[in-house]
């Protein structure tokens, strides 16, 4: 009985999987993918409203981010479905273990759910860090990010969580600065196991920042970091290195918008705007 309700279960045919029986019994998948970048930050997208995939494979979630071996990415982004909202966002790094809010791959996710007619131009949708709303149009997604509460602010550099737990720390020489080494040190060295990612920060006007990102999970640098950039806005504001409230960022992958409003000691009404693109789709064997 078991045998033959394991078959009837592994043949059950599914948008997202096709499970296939070779002769010597072996079991593989074939997955449906998509995948998007944010200003860089890119991202192997899965719609996984039936529930289908296997969410504690951390070591499936590494292939399938892996740059030589599997599809690429620096993280793996779960679409599913969510009795109160649109839809939940389930968010892994590169790394294979999921983690906290990730502000580009929330932007993806919001054009995904799009190109699924899973909603139309606005949205909510409920991620690790609790509700957000979003809205798309013409590639751009604004989305509105969680309250900060608390900013740490020290001698040289600032600590905030914007969704994720982010180092902002204004260097000299920007461009030449090597971000991996850098970064990796402040993120094992000062933040511990649990870690921190890190930003890198020049300014370039009133207004304007350029922003290099080592990021936790990844364990390198990124060309753009969604989280990470809200963490730069909010900082240069709090320590007066500007008095506007929308920031404009520019990182190597690309430009971002952030906008915010003061509310007591933190921020509120926190958007983070850009593109985010669809690059291809494939089917992976796993
Ligand atoms: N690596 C981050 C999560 C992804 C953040 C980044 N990709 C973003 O756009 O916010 C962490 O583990 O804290």
């Amino acid at each position: 009985m078991y045998i033959c309700e394991s078959v009837r279960r592994l043949l059950i045919f599914n948008k997202a999987f096709r499970i296939l029986i070779d002769t010597s019994i072996n079991f593989t998948m074939e997955l449906n993918f998509y995948k998007y970048q944010g200003t860089g930050n890119d991202f192997v997208m899965i719609d996984n409203r039936q529930d289908i995939f296997p969410k504690n494979d951390t070591k499936l979630v590494n292939f399938l981010c892996d740059r030589k071996f599997g599809i690429g990415a620096d993280g793996l982004i779960l679409l599913e479905n969510d009795d109160a909202t649109d839809f939940k966002m389930v968010y892994y790094n590169a790394d294979g273990n999921e983690s906290s809010m990730c502000g580009n791959g929330g932007r993806c996710l919001v054009a995904f759910a799009k190109f699924l007619n899973v909603i139309e131009d606005n949205c909510s949708f409920i991620a690790v860090d609790g509700l957000h709303t979003a809205s798309v149009a013409d590639g751009i997604v604004s989305l509105a990010m969680q309250n900060v509460e608390k900013i740490d602010v020290f001698d040289t550099y600032t600590f905030l969580n914007t969704g994720s737990p982010h180092h902002v720390q204004l260097v000299e020489n920007l461009m030449h600065l090597d971000v991996k080494e850098n970064g990796a040190k402040l993120r094992y060295g000062k933040y511990g196991s649990k870690g921190s990612n890190i930003n890198f920060v020049a300014q370039e006007g009133d207004t304007t920042f350029s922003v290099r990102t080592y990021e936790r999970g990844v364990e390198d640098e990124t060309l753009s970091c969604g989280t990470g950039v809200t963490a730069v806005a909010i900082a240069m504001y709090e320590t007066a290195k500007t008095t506007s409230n929308k920031i404009t960022l520019k990182t190597p992958g690309g430009e971002l918008k952030v906008s915010f409003e003061k509310n007591g000691v933190g921020y509120k009404n926190i958007h983070l705007v850009g593109p985010a693109t669809q690059v291809f789709s494939g089917i992976i064997k796993v």
